[in-house]
């Protein structure tokens, strides 16, 4: 049966704007989080077994900011994490770092638990964030990475925990050890790489204290073979 023209160009309209209403409800909450540290610490490998749920086969430095996402489910609404996994080598950064922090909700600082060189640097990135976030306290995690390299490695070579816990506690930051390689398979629950959660709380928070933790990011224990070893000092 032929439709008069106006009332073809009506339905259209509706069509459309049903799909746009339910565009709208479907759309989530993003949160913003920017992952800061030196080059070689594995921000990388975290964010993408973070999305990607495994260990990367092969990873090249960064340049610039590489977009991952990640769906999460928190008290039943779905939020969006938008993960900005930075470079850590500052010539593929240095135009860039104003756009790092815009609007961000949130930051972590990542170094490598066999590294203390990495360590060391957290001062100058965390100088970074506080030059570049305005106007707003943004919650700021410390994450040690790489700790399934612990046990191969001279207790002198490494980051140790209560420096690391120390660290947090003094910029106001919660404290996580983990490893996107290997991390322990008893936090493994969803088989993706996911939610931070806490092995050991070091400290009760009060008001007064900063919220420090020592945990492990939950995530698969999936073994891919490194393309080369990564050496740090
Ligand atoms: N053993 C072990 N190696 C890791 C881990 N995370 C990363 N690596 C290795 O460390 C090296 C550097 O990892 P990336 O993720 O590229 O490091 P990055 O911090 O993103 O480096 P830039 O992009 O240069 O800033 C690679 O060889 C990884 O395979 C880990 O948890 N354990």
């Amino acid at each position: 049966p032929s439709v008069c023209p106006q009332l073809r160009r009506q339905g259209a309209a509706n069509a459309s704007l049903g799909s746009s209403f339910s565009s709208l409800l479907s759309r989530h909450r993003t949160f913003k989080v920017v992952v800061i540290g030196d080059s070689g610490v594995g921000k990388t490998c975290l964010t993408h077994r973070l999305c990607a749920g495994e260990f990367p086969p092969r990873v090249e430095a960064t340049i610039g900011v590489d977009f991952r996402e990640r769906l999460l489910d928190v008290d039943g609404e779905k939020i969006k994490l938008q993960l900005w996994d930075t470079a850590g080598q500052e010539r593929f950064r240095k135009s860039m770092v104003q756009h790092y922090y815009r609007n961000v909700h949130a930051v972590l600082f990542v170094y490598d638990v066999t590294c203390p060189a990495s360590f060391s640097s957290l001062t100058s990135w965390v100088e970074e964030c506080r030059q570049n976030v305005h106007g707003h306290e943004v919650p700021r995690f410390l994450v040690g990475n790489k700790s399934d390299l612990r046990a191969a490695l001279s207790l002198g070579c490494q980051v140790h925990q209560e420096r690391a816990l120390s660290f947090a506690r003094a910029h106001n930051m919660m404290f996580f050890e983990t490893s996107a390689k290997s991390p322990p398979s008893k936090m493994s629950r969803d088989g993706r790489g996911g939610e931070a959660a806490p092995l050991k709380r070091q400290k009760r928070p009060s008001a007064g204290d900063p919220p420090a933790y020592s945990g492990s990011f939950k995530v698969t224990s999936t073994r891919i073979p490194e393309k080369e070893p990564y050496v740090c000092c």
